[in-house]
């Protein structure tokens, strides 16, 4: 009878989920050896050990599908069977399997080794782009070496890779109808578990894309007083290499020459930490203080012994940061190339959010051990730097002695903040948008370029500082092109972090809408417990509830909305409108005048 059918699927189950554990906890162990020594030895060890493992997974796969789970009465076994039942790239046969991680593998390592020349020494040719490149491109002003960067660098990490890229679309493709997808872009956005996930996509983008353009339209102008209307245009798109960032996804590297009301006192994290002799460890130890203070879970013992947080002098390792968790309920780690400014500030809240909602769902079965959506785990440690970052909590741990709010001040602090999360959206939605056109064969390796760049154009409103053709493959001078990591999730999760942020700052007294003392830009919820434990009920759930059940349970709403953002950033998006119309600035973009098609 059923009853019996179901009880004996729950055993099975729950028996396979603890082998794929182990599984996991295997393949991690060869992964981050890899990883953080990349050698060809190790290369090839990994992959062994992910064949040995997607031929286990498969024999499991046969036997799942003999169970009617369909038919089940509980939920959440429901659930396990759905997500064991879609057997993933291992539906591959061995070969190409074999053939599809060598090709990622081959993409990932030239990434994470290409070296350029320096621009004033011309035989100094081994700068890497962390730290060496990143630095340089943060603190130039000079736009012919920043050409020179962006150039170079686009020739060693994205034109080398394109190769590989085409046969890995191809691939990966035949792995997605294997599993049912039409093709890698249906199964990507299937991870979003709603029908019209992509349309949420494009309406997100339609309701912020106006506060965008204004502060698109602000920046040239800016950029245009500094460098001369000969290097930007007053109506055309922005030249990528001037925005302080390799790829222009956040531009708080030009806040300090484009604020809005620059005699005000200006808040330097990076000259901050400096002086006040920052270790690498202690901006870890701040971010773990901070999660304890809302009564979230420490760093456990494992996570300050095997993490990497500084880049090893002896060997090559993929600097891109990242979080690991072993499956094993102990072993949690980071690797990243820490380096003391603002930007790995951020980045390390990011990674520390990611170990944090692990060790939440640790007691989850394995297969629940993942975000509610991709999104939500980019959002957690963002959503705690959103508390960090502010004037106020910067105050009360003494990197800033900066004097209370005024409305300049907070119109400063909203553009800097405004340089990373408004900014960071067209990016993102591009990079995805440009991959579903390559999966889906609508863009096609003969166009690979002239297609992302018309995309970055139409939606960011930048342009390359020099003309290109299909001999170069800018896309994967991206590390997540180059890495096989789908982009939508960054792009959710700058939108619900707002969502969360604002609900979290309610739960903690600090925003109460239409009270001018209790203001969203001014929120921090630092050592409240009532916020924690809410954000906590929510991290618990891992993936093993639909994310608008998640969302619900922090914010009261179930679905993924800009209100949040907007809301945040309202007091800046009428200052700029106010001041795009004082000086006359042109609001969009033209047509670019480069060429790259
Ligand atoms: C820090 C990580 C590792 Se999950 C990252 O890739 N991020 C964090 C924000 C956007 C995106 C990027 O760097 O492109
Ligand atoms: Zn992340």
């Amino acid at each position: 009878d059923l009853e019996a059918l179901e009880l004996e699927g729950r055993e099975y189950i729950f028996q396979l989920d603890k082998a794929t554990g182990q599984r996991k906890n295997k393949v991690g162990i060869y992964e981050w050896d890899y990883y953080s020594n990349i050698t060809k030895e190790n290369e090839e060890k990994w992959i062994q050990v992910r064949i040995e493992q997607s031929q286990q997974e498969k024999r499991a796969w046969e036997e799942t599908k003999m169970y009617r789970w369909q038919d089940f009465q509980d939920f959440t076994l429901r659930r396990m069977f759905k997500k064991y039942s879609q057997l993933g790239v291992s539906a591959l046969p061995d070969e190409k399997y074999k053939q599809l991680m060598q090709l990622v593998a081959g993409m990932e390592s030239n990434y994470a080794t290409a070296k350029i020349c320096d621009y004033k020494d011309r035989t100094k040719c081994n700068l890497s782009l962390e730290p060496e490149i990143t630095e340089l491109f943060a603190k130039s002003q000079d736009p012919e070496e920043l050409k020179h960067l962006w150039v170079e660098w686009h020739k060693e990490a994205g034109a080398k890779a394109r190769h590989n890229f085409t046969e890995y679309v191809r691939l990966y493709n035949e792995a997605a109808k294997l599993n049912d997808y039409k093709n890698v872009a249906d199964w990507w956005l299937s991870e979003y578990e709603v029908e019209n996930f992509e349309q949420q996509l494009a309406k997100i983008w339609e309701d912020v894309k106006p506060l965008y353009q204004q502060l698109h339209a602000y920046v040239r102008k800016r950029l245009r007083d500094k460098y001369g209307d000969h290097v930007v245009s007053a109506r055309g798109p922005i030249p990528a290499h001037l925005l302080g960032n390799m790829w222009a996804q956040t531009w708080s590297n030009v806040e300090s020459f484009t604020r809005p009301y620059p005699d005000k006192k200006e808040i330097d994290i990076t000259q901050a930490m400096k002086d006040q002799n920052y270790t690498t460890l202690k901006m870890f130890q701040m971010s773990d203080e901070f999660f304890r203070s809302l009564n979230l879970t420490a760093m456990p013992p494992k996570f300050w012994k095997n993490s990497i947080i500084e880049k090893p002098t002896d060997r090559e390792i993929v600097c891109h940061a990242s979080a690991w968790d072993f499956y094993d309920g102990e072993d949690f780690r980071i690797k990243q190339c820490t380096t003391i400014d603002y930007e790995y500030f951020q980045t390390t809240h990011h990674e520390m959010g990611h170990i944090q909602y692990y060790l939440q769902y640790r007691h989850q079965p394995f297969v629940f051990r993942d975000g509610a959506n991709p999104g939500f785990h980019e959002a957690v440690g963002d959503t705690i730097a959103l508390s960090v970052s502010s004037p106020k909590h910067l105050r009360r741990v003494g990197l800033t002695t900066g004097d209370a709010e005024d409305e300049q001040t907070e119109i400063n602090q909203l553009y800097k903040m405004g340089l990373d999360k408004i900014v960071f959206l067209p990016f993102a939605y591009t990079l995805d948008l440009f991959r579903y056109g390559v999966f889906r064969g609508s863009t096609t390796p003969e166009d690979y370029n002239c297609q992302y760049w018309k995309l970055r154009e139409s939606l960011q409103g930048v342009e390359p500082p020099v003309n290109r053709t299909e001999e170069d493959f800018d896309a994967a001078a991206k590390y997540h092109v180059s890495a096989n990591v789908e982009y939508a999730r960054y792009y959710v999760s700058f939108i619900i972090q707002f969502q969360f942020h604002r609900a979290l700052c309610q739960l903690a007294g600090e925003y109460v809408p239409e009270d001018l003392n209790k203001k969203l830009v001014d929120c921090d919820i630092y050592q409240s417990v009532a916020a924690g434990n809410t954000f906590a009920n929510m991290l618990k759930m891992g993936s093993s509830k639909p994310w608008p059940d998640a969302m619900e349970v922090l914010t009261g709403q179930r679905s993924m909305k800009a209100d949040g953002l907007l809301e945040y950033f309202r007091p800046l998006y009428e200052w700029l409108q106010a001041e795009n119309q004082r000086t006359g600035e042109y609001i969009g973009w033209e047509p670019s005048k480069m060429q790259y098609c």
